[in-house]
């Protein structure tokens, strides 16, 4: 993104969950881009791998891991790796998350509990195994989590993503009040409906659904990767250095479309 000056991550370490495909994607590819050694983390390899490539083809340094976000002693093996590694983390984004479509009534406790741990205990377990060395060593940071609209007013047929955003604005503010005294920053984007690799399959099916959506969106169109890039490089640079506990909508005013008479 060229409103960012040139360099402005140089000498920072970035660890992105999910960053192999997506917002992810577009998040490792632009902090990449601003200098930032950049580290990826999901369960895949071969997505991560990829963007791995992409990065060092464009200049950039990057890394991965290969780590499910809900399994508690990888994530703190993959964090103590990282920290021998490339000496440590100084933004997190917790951007892994899952989801798909089903009325609550239909969908299984399995299923809910899936989306509940990928999205807030993974985002909980991430912010813990950072958050806990920042402490030790007294040394600033800032958390970035992709949460989304639907934690606002009920997410209906997303009834476990709904509950788990919710969750994740709740946790935001407490880490934020919680660490706020060691410098440790820790806000939230909240994205509408985004078209990424995962929500096409799992979520926006129905073509005529979806161009209803859009078209009621105030700014005429979906929120784009690029438009989470923007806020997320903005929240975690030194332009967000009195930011914390804030929960920015990112919609194109979206949530507001109840309000159109
Ligand atoms: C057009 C309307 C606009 C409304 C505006 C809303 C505002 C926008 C809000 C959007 C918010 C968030 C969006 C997103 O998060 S998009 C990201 C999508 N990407 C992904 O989901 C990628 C990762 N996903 C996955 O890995 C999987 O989908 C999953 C989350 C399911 C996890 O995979 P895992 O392998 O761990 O889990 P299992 O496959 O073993 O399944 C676990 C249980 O879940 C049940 N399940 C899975 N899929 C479905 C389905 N499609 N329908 C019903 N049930 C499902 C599965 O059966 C398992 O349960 P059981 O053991 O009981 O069978
Ligand atoms: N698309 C949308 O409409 C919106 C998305 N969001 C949020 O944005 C974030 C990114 O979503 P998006 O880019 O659309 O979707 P994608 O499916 O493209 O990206 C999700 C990423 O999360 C990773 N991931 C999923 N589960 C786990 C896990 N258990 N452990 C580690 N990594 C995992 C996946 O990689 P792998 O499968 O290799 O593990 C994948 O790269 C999510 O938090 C989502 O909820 C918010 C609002 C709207």
């Amino acid at each position: 993104m060229n409103v960012f000056q040139a360099g402005l991550f140089e000498g920072k370490v970035v660890l992105i969950t999910g960053g192999g495909t997506g917002i992810g994607r577009a998040l490792a590819l632009a902090f990449g881009e601003l200098g930032a050694m950049v580290v990826i983390a999901a369960r895949r390899e071969g997505p991560l791998s990829g963007v791995v490539k992409t990065i060092e083809d464009r200049g950039g340094r990057a890394c991965m891991y290969t780590l499910d976000v809900r399994d508690e002693a990888r994530v703190e093996e993959v964090v103590r790796g990282i920290w021998q590694d490339v000496g440590g983390v100084d933004v997190l984004v917790n951007n892994a998350g899952g989801n798909f479509m089903s009325p609550a009534v239909a969908m299984s406790a399995h299923g809910f509990r899936t989306v509940l741990d990928i999205n807030l205990v993974g985002t909980f377990l991430m912010s813990q195994a950072v958050g806990r060395r920042w402490l030790d060593e007294g040394r600033e940071g800032s958390i970035v989590n992709i949460s989304a609209t639907n934690a606002e007013y009920g997410s209906p047929l997303m009834a476990h993503s709904g509950a788990s955003k919710a969750g994740i604005n709740n946790l935001t503010q407490t880490l934020a009040v919680e660490w706020g005294g060691t410098g440790v920053r820790v806000n939230a984007v909240l994205p509408g409906p985004v078209r990424t690799e995962g929500s096409d399959e799992r979520l926006w099916t129905d073509a005529a659904l979806v161009e209803r959506v859009e078209e009621g969106i105030p700014l005429g169109r979906f929120t784009t990767p690029r438009d989470v890039v923007g806020v997320v490089v903005f929240l975690a640079s030194e332009a967000g250095a009195f930011l914390t506990g804030s929960l920015i909508a990112l919609d194109g005013g979206e949530r507001l479309r109840s309000l159109i008479f």
